[in-house]
């Protein structure tokens, strides 16, 4: 599903109003899907609506007009005085027709329920003085609470919080999600997102062309690769994945296995000699060559069917890491760089980047934490608040030519030409020891069978994120790779691919 920015939220509500459809009809439509979502969360009891002077607050009388309609107990506590109301916001208080409170949190009471309709979309300054006393009661009340559009104080945009924010249990926005919605520090603000349809056609986007989506199935269903029945393992590609040294080679195999559960034809893991025999010992299908140096790393690549790589997880930070990443790189391969591998160019990041940007035709997809991320982008890691995690991985991905995936709880994928794709699916357990090594191998595996890097990156985190739900808390990384099958099982059905 589409995701729009604030920016883009008002254009679609300018070229639904230039079609035909008055502003207040959206929100006459939009105030109605509150009063519905508020129904559901509490059957009886009074609901306190808090409206700001704003459209959002507009929103907020017609759903306090609604409820009241509909027999339920309902007051509204207003930000201004009810005559400075302007526009849609000034009409939707005429259809309210009971006095309202003045804007004091004892007035707040302990009702059933909050409506939240201070400030949505048109949040521009930090939260101060009264409306600042507000939130806190509000979040001091116990009462649930349901946002209107956005919890008051978290940026649409970027996701932060802007002085002070409400907790919701619920918020119901308009039309298409926000990245707020998605974003840290925002998602965790907003409960249960639910999406009304408020009357703006999806043809609108035709025109607004947004950018970023949910990392969800639907935005990568057609490229994804379905094994056909005429085809063999040579079809679906030959991942390689280097190998550290003899006392840290398990984070190689995790990605080994991985990008075998994942869909790769074959796995070959690249093993210094030293650490053949422990490397062999503990895998099966995953093949082994000894690789010493990326000389001998150069002639495995001589062989074409070869075509996706990882190097990083436990490769070491070193100038050899380094040469083996060039020599990937010359060889035109598609390539996954993780930990060690983006460590190891801290301190000259330009030459990785106009080394990517140098080869054609290949698929480089970098996987950064929020640790690895500023020694490769320094200059774009501050986390201001008018910065946010998206347009940061925006940003990477232009500079250095790749596919950029800042991982977290809220990951973020970017290609070079400003798509990207946020991940909300991802529970909490999944940040273990090695879960990082077994993403970087299931890339690899849609790598290898020719899926594009910000495919291959999206279809990726969306499938960890799966697998570590599927597994359930108490998750260590060995079993993401063990229930990857269930995972593709699920997505064979939604997509009604049989099997
Ligand atoms: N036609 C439309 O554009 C529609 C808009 N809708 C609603 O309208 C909202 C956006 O409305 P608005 O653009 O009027 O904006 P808001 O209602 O979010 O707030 C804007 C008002 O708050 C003030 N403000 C901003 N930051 C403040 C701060 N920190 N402290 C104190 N005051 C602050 C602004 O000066 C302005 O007066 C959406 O979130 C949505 O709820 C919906 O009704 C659907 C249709
Ligand atoms: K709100």
């Amino acid at each position: 599903m589409d995701v729009l920015t604030t920016t883009e939220m008002e254009r679609a509500d300018r070229l639904t109003i230039a079609a035909g459809t008055p502003g207040f009809a959206l929100m006459m439509s939009a105030g109605q899907a509150v009063a519905e979502a508020a129904m559901d969360l509490v059957e009886e009891g009074p609901i306190v609506v808090v409206a700001g002077r704003g459209n959002n607050g507009g929103d907020g009388f017609v759903a306090a007009a609604e409820l009241a309609a509909r027999g339920r107990e309902v007051s509204v506590i207003l930000l201004c005085e009810r005559d400075s109301l302007q526009g849609d916001a000034a009409l939707a208080a005429k259809g309210w027709k009971y006095p309202v409170l003045p804007f004091n949190p004892q007035a707040l009471g302990k009702p059933a329920l909050i409506i939240d309709a201070l400030f949505g979309a048109g949040l521009n300054r930090p939260v101060k003085g009264d409306p600042l006393e507000m939130i806190g009661a509000i979040n001091a009340n116990g009462t649930p609470v349901l946002a209107v559009d956005l919890p008051s104080g978290i940026n649409g945009t970027t996701g932060a919080v802007m002085g002070a924010a409400v907790q919701a249990a619920e918020t119901v926005t308009f039309f298409r999600k926000k990245p707020a919605h998605l974003l840290l520090p925002g998602r965790m603000y907003c409960g249960r997102v639910r999406v009304a349809d408020i009357g703006i056609a999806a043809q609108v986007l035709d025109e607004i062309k947004p950018l970023t989506a949910e990392n969800l199935p639907e935005a990568w269903r057609w490229s994804f690769p379905v094994p056909r029945i005429d085809g063999h393992k040579y079809a679906r590609g030959h991942a390689v994945v280097v190998s550290g040294d003899l006392a840290s080679t398990g984070a190689a195999r995790l990605a080994a296995r991985a990008a075998l559960r994942a869909g790769a034809g074959l796995v070959t893991l690249a093993s210094p000699r030293d650490a053949l025999a422990v490397n062999a010992a503990a895998l099966t299908a995953v093949m082994v060559r000894a690789v010493d140096n990326p000389i001998q790393f150069a002639e495995l690549l001589g062989d074409k069917r070869l075509n996706a790589c990882v190097i990083g997880p436990g490769a070491g930070v070193s100038a050899r890491t380094r040469d083996f990443v060039h020599t990937a790189l010359s060889a035109q391969r598609h390539l996954v760089l993780d930990a060690d591998a983006l460590t190891s160019f801290a301190g000259a990041p330009d030459r990785l980047f106009e080394a990517i940007k140098a080869s054609d035709g290949q698929q480089v997809v970098l996987t950064p934490h929020e640790g690895e991320f500023p020694r490769l982008f320094s200059d774009i890691s501050n986390k201001h608040p008018g910065r946010s995690k998206l347009e940061r991985v925006r940003a990477a991905a232009e500079r250095s030519g790749a596919v950029v995936l800042l991982k977290g709880a809220d990951t973020v994928i970017a290609s070079p030409d400003g798509r990207a794709t946020v991940a909300a699916n991802a529970p909490p357990w999944l940040a273990t020891a090695g879960a990082g090594d077994v993403l970087s191998g299931i890339i690899a595996g849609f790598l290898a069978q020719g899926v594009a890097a910000f495919e291959a990156a999206s279809i990726g985190v969306w499938m960890h994120g799966e697998s570590a739900s599927e597994a359930g808390p108490g998750l260590i990384a060995e079993d993401l790779t063990e229930v990857l099958p269930a995972v593709f099982r699920r997505l064979y059905d939604e997509f009604g691919i049989e099997y």
